[in-house]
């Protein structure tokens, strides 16, 4: 989602709506689609196309499989000393991985100082009813807190699925797992695979999340094997968010969890009504959803279905920035009052938003900063300190007069329908 106004803009990310992207990824075009990541494939011809040598970080000579669109082959890089020795094997092309060499994970020991390190006691791993195992709090955790910060032991370039076929790829993943030290190894193979097929494979599909690792943009796929274990909901109570300098998943509470609490994070798009969220999850996904907002009474599911149709009709009103918009600061309260009682609190943010820059809008100073600070509390936890939104944010509750949207429409349009100055 974009917030523009002429130059002027805040994106609101997807991951800033607070889902995860780990079904999402299977939905690019061009990427395979669950049916063919079952198929074991025969074909075998997994043609080496260079000898590199071995450079740090990396701990082996990269095997490398050419591209059938004969730009760059795509070639596997581990490193056995990452992280503290957890390692990581990374499948992408050779000039990506330069660009990866350089990044502060790898040259900078500091930077993953607090990674793969967890508070002890906080929660543990259990079975759980027709939904495998998921994490337990042993604890009380509240709002703000983090769960825990963990490193990737698998990436994926995606570009790759458009670029050979499924059994090169395979060979380069399977390869990259038998590679990582053993400890991580036998973590990674232990996660659960949905789809049957290839192991290595199906624990991608079933686990990977979707994310901008480099500083270039470029997108992977990353399996780390701790946050693997959470189990969705459509009323999440933890979040996420990668820091792409040092490659940490951290994960927060996003509201207060109860001890013996399940952790959940959400899987796919919150505003989806309860049979769209159930179909998407099944086709996508592969489970049939046993979360209890799921699993309401008719009653509160038929509630709950035109609270969404409604607050996804205000962030879309909320979102125009022409002229003619007919959203005001009150339709960005009941936003919050809406996302409040539908308990989605991983987008929160996003309503706080609005209410902000709405009050920015008509000029109502402390009205903007109030906002601004109830977003930006949120919205560290979904996006990090570093993410370019929340300093957009922090300026808003820093100097309303300075940020762009400041009496926005009243200097636009003169005259006109926005010159709604207090
Ligand atoms: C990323 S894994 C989560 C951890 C997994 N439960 C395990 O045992 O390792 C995703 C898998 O967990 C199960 N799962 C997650 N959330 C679920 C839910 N709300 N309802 C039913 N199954 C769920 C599905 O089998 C899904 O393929």
């Amino acid at each position: 989602m974009q917030l523009g106004v002429g130059s002027c803009s805040i994106s609101l990310l997807s991951e800033f709506l607070g889902f995860s992207p780990i079904c999402d990824w299977r939905e690019q075009p061009g990427l395979d689609l669950p049916t063919t990541l079952r198929i074991e494939s025969t074909h075998r011809h997994h043609r080496v196309v260079q000898e590199l040598e071995i450079t740090p970080p990396w701990s082996y000579k990269p095997d490398c499989v050419e591209s059938s669109n004969d730009i760059e082959p795509f070639c596997l890089y581990t490193s056995l000393t990452f992280a503290d020795s957890r390692g990581v094997s990374v499948i992408t092309t050779p000039t990506a991985a330069k660009s990866i060499e350089e990044m502060a994970a790898f040259t900078n020991k500091e930077a993953l100082r607090g990674a793969n390190t967890e508070p002890p006691f906080i929660y543990e791993a259990r079975a759980r009813p027709g939904r495998g195992i998921g994490l337990i709090a042993n604890t009380r955790i509240y709002r703000g807190d983090r769960i825990f910060s963990h490193t990737p032991v698998l990436v994926i370039n995606t570009k790759i699925y458009k670029a050979m076929p499924n059994s090169d790829r395979e060979f380069l993943q399977k390869r990259g797992v038998a590679r990582l030290p053993q400890k991580t190894r036998e973590a990674y193979l232990a996660l659960h695979g949905q789809f049957g097929g290839d192991l290595v494979n199906d624990i991608i599909a079933t686990n990977a999340f979707r994310t901008e690792l480099s500083s270039d943009g470029k997108d992977y796929l990353i399996v780390v094997p701790e946050t693997a274990r959470l189990n969705h909901a459509c009323r999440p109570n933890v979040v996420s968010f990668l820091d792409p300098d040092t490659w940490t998943q951290h994960f927060h509470a996003i509201r207060d969890i109860d001890p013996n609490e399940e952790f959940y994070m959400q899987y796919i798009n919150p505003l989806l009504v309860r049979q769209k969220r159930l179909d998407f999850l099944y086709s996508n996904c592969g489970f049939n959803c046993t979360c209890p907002r799921c699993n309401q009474p008719r009653f509160y599911t038929d509630i709950s279905d035109s609270r969404l149709v409604v607050i996804s009709d205000l962030f879309d009103r909320l979102s125009d920035q022409s002229v003619n918009r007919t959203a005001t600061i009150d339709d960005a309260e009941l936003l919050i009052s809406l996302v409040k009682q539908e308990g989605l609190e991983n987008i929160l943010a996003n309503a706080y938003l609005h209410a902000a820059l709405e009050c920015s809008f008509i000029g109502q100073k402390e009205k903007t900063k109030m906002y601004a600070a109830l977003s930006i509390e949120l919205a560290i936890l979904l996006a990090g300190p570093k993410d370019e939104d929340v300093m957009t944010m922090q300026s808003l509750w820093d100097s309303p007069e300075e940020h762009w949207s400041w009496l926005y429409f009243a200097n636009e349009t003169v005259g006109g329908k926005m010159s709604t100055t207090t």
